[in-house]
């Protein structure tokens, strides 16, 4: 089953980033790094008619360390500029700067050979919701904004924020919609709050996730809610956990709703340790 909405307003931000895109030279596409692939928009850079794209795999304190390593060299070994943050703790930033200094040299020095003015490498910041964009955004700004004003000559109202000598960002991110190609991502997104809580029922994304615990980090799982094994399916660990937890409705059976909700809560807060969901496309059937 393929899930997609697009509401109108969703029109209006593609093709707000479409205009924005004219006017910058590099986007920087904020993803979740515990699901790198899920949370990027395959048509992005087609929006952005191939201005370079520099990967964030931000929550990077939320998705397990040694993957987040592999997906950086998996992008970067496919030509696509990666970098790790934590965007609450402001971990990564001198990295994201470097890359965007790495990507604009090229730009810089034809200029320079050119005779022309070297301007400020201007970014605009791009993806799916709930993915930390604004966070992201406040962090990489810190105390050093300077709103430089509106530019003359493109659309009014457009600000830039001076993040250091020779690097200008837009004040505003570009909201970019998830491309759901099968149910397995889309119940990815659910976990990750990218998508709206009425779109998934809680007790199969919860049953999800404690699959994935269940057959990649057990001790996890187990640890975390006391379980005596993790043999069970994931419906009845659920059950096992509400139980243990005392969430019982009237006449004694386990209240399955306000569990899942617990633990997907759990998930979202860092409770359950690091994890990350996405594989990479070589390890898919290990
Ligand atoms: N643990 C952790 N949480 C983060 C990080 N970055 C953002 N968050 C949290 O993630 C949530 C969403 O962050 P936002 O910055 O609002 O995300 P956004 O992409 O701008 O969201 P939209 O406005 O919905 O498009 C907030 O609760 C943030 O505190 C991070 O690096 N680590």
């Amino acid at each position: 089953m393929t899930v997609n909405w697009f509401p109108g307003h969703m029109l209006k931000a593609r093709r707000e980033i479409q205009e924005n895109a004219k006017v910058v030279d590099m986007v920087i596409e904020v993803v979740d790094a515990r699901a790198p692939l899920s949370t990027t928009n395959p048509d992005l850079p087609h929006l952005v008619r191939g201005k370079p794209i520099i990967k964030v795999l931000n929550k990077a304190d939320l998705a397990d360390e040694r993957e987040t390593r592999r997906f950086i060299s998996f992008f970067q070994k496919n030509g696509i500029g990666a970098v790790a943050a934590d965007s609450l703790r402001g971990k990564g930033l001198p990295d994201v700067v470097r890359a965007v200094e790495r990507v604009y040299a090229p730009l810089a020095k034809t200029l320079l050979e050119k005779r022309q003015r070297v301007r400020p490498a201007r970014i605009m910041i791009a993806g799916l919701p709930n993915v930390g964009k604004s966070s992201f955004l406040n962090s990489l700004a810190g105390k050093r904004v300077v709103k430089t004003g509106a530019v003359p000559g493109v659309t009014r109202g457009r600000q830039w924020i001076r993040i250091k000598e020779g690097i200008e960002l837009l004040d505003t991110p570009g909201v970019m919609w998830p491309k759901v190609e099968n149910d397995e991502q889309g119940t990815k997104l659910a976990l990750l709050a990218v998508v709206g809580e009425k779109a998934y029922e809680d007790e199969a994304v919860a049953c999800y996730l404690i699959s994935v615990l269940k057959h990649r980090k057990p001790e996890m799982l187990k640890e975390r809610y006391r379980l005596e094994s993790w043999d069970g399916e994931p419906g009845e660990l659920l059950e096992e956990i509400g139980g243990k937890r005392g969430f019982f409705l009237r006449g004694g059976t386990v209240d399955l709703n306000k569990t899942a909700r617990a633990v997907l809560e759990d998930f979202r807060k860092g409770g359950l340790g690091r994890l990350t969901l996405d594989r990479l496309p070589d390890e898919v059937n290990s």
